[in-house]
């Protein structure tokens, strides 16, 4: 066995405040200092649970504010900080990977975070800043955490999917519980300025999804621009953009073995993966959690939302 595999959780993760933050990216201190940090109006979050399309929508957000301002001129696009990555431009605020300071950063500052919502600041409901939440169907997004361990220097390698179900559905795993983080955001959606979306949808119409970020960030593209973000949103697009799709992270500070942040990006891939018995027993769990919330999920692009 790897000596990765053979590591307990407790030598990956460390709880605080009922999260599961990967060791050594973060201390206590900087969780607590969140909480009074100044927001502003203008400020946009995007907030994911893990492997639920953060990249992508990051990618897509960055695009809606950098081409906004070759609009006007019609050009090639925008001239706007290119030679930064996705995430210099806009980065996780739990995770300062690139020692900024976050107070100096010009309006409108774009964060990503995969905080719950206990821990997000404090100031957050009192503001107008808008936040976009995106979240995957569960087993799917279990799914791509399951191959991404194998590649993650900062969490423990999944021993099978079985194992990882089981630490999944409980909430033992880097961010803690899915149920746990879905249900925190969705039912405080009413006091923030907040776009709720899929994956799943975002897979089945981009532009779509495109349109409404634009519409929700009140920014008004013309359809030359619109394609050309969708276009630079893609998948394969993506996957060879290196300012998008995070191989340029040191293997020491995420990907191990070469691998790859964008995997597969589908939906319905836990078939592939999860066996009959194991798929009846992540719905009867799902069944027990989600009862009382009004969320419908695409488990599959040939199924409707259940
Ligand atoms: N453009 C595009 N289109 C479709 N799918 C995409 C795209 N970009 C990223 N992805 C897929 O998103 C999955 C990674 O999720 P996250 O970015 O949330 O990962 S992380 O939590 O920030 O580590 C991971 O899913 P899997 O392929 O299922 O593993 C990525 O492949």
């Amino acid at each position: 066995m790897a000596d990765t595999a053979a590591k307990s959780s407790e030598t990956y993760m460390f709880q605080y405040k009922g999260y599961n933050f990967p060791k050594d990216t973060v201390t206590p201190e900087y969780i607590d200092s969140l909480e009074d940090f100044e927001i502003r109006d203008s400020d946009v979050f995007l907030v994911t649970y893990l492997k639920s399309g953060t990249v992508w929508t990051q990618q897509i957000i960055i695009l809606i504010h950098e081409e906004e301002g070759s609009n006007a001129a019609e050009s090639e696009g925008s001239n706007a900080a290119e030679s930064d990555t996705n995430l210099k431009r806009m980065p996780w605020l739990e995770y300062n990977l690139e020692g900024q300071d976050y107070n100096m950063r010009p309006s409108p500052r774009l964060f990503t975070s995969h905080l719950t919502y206990n821990l997000m600041p404090k100031m957050l409901k009192e503001k107008k800043t808008k936040v976009i939440y995106v979240a995957r169907n569960p087993k799917d997004a279990m799914v791509s955490l399951f191959h991404f361990s194998k590649i993650c220097t900062y969490m423990e390698t999944a021993k099978n999917i079985g194992d990882l179900m089981e630490k999944y559905l409980s909430g033992q795993v880097v961010a803690g519980s899915w149920f746990d983080h879905v249900r925190g955001w969705y039912t405080h959606r009413e006091q923030l300025n907040f776009l709720f979306l899929t994956y799943e949808e975002m897979i089945q119409d981009l532009r779509g999804a495109v349109l409404k970020m634009c519409h929700f960030l009140g920014k008004r593209l013309q359809d030359s621009t619109i394609d050309r973000i969708v276009e630079k949103a893609t998948f394969k697009n993506m996957k060879n953009d290196p300012k998008a799709n995070y191989e340029f992270l040191p293997e020491k500070a995420i990907l191990k073995d070469n691998g790859k942040f964008l995997r597969k990006g589908t939906v319905g891939d836990w078939k592939n993966t999860l066996t009959v018995a194991q798929s009846e027993h992540f719905d009867e769990v799902y069944r027990q959690r989600m009862k009382d919330l009004p969320l419908k999920f695409v488990w599959d692009l040939n199924e409707d939302a259940s």
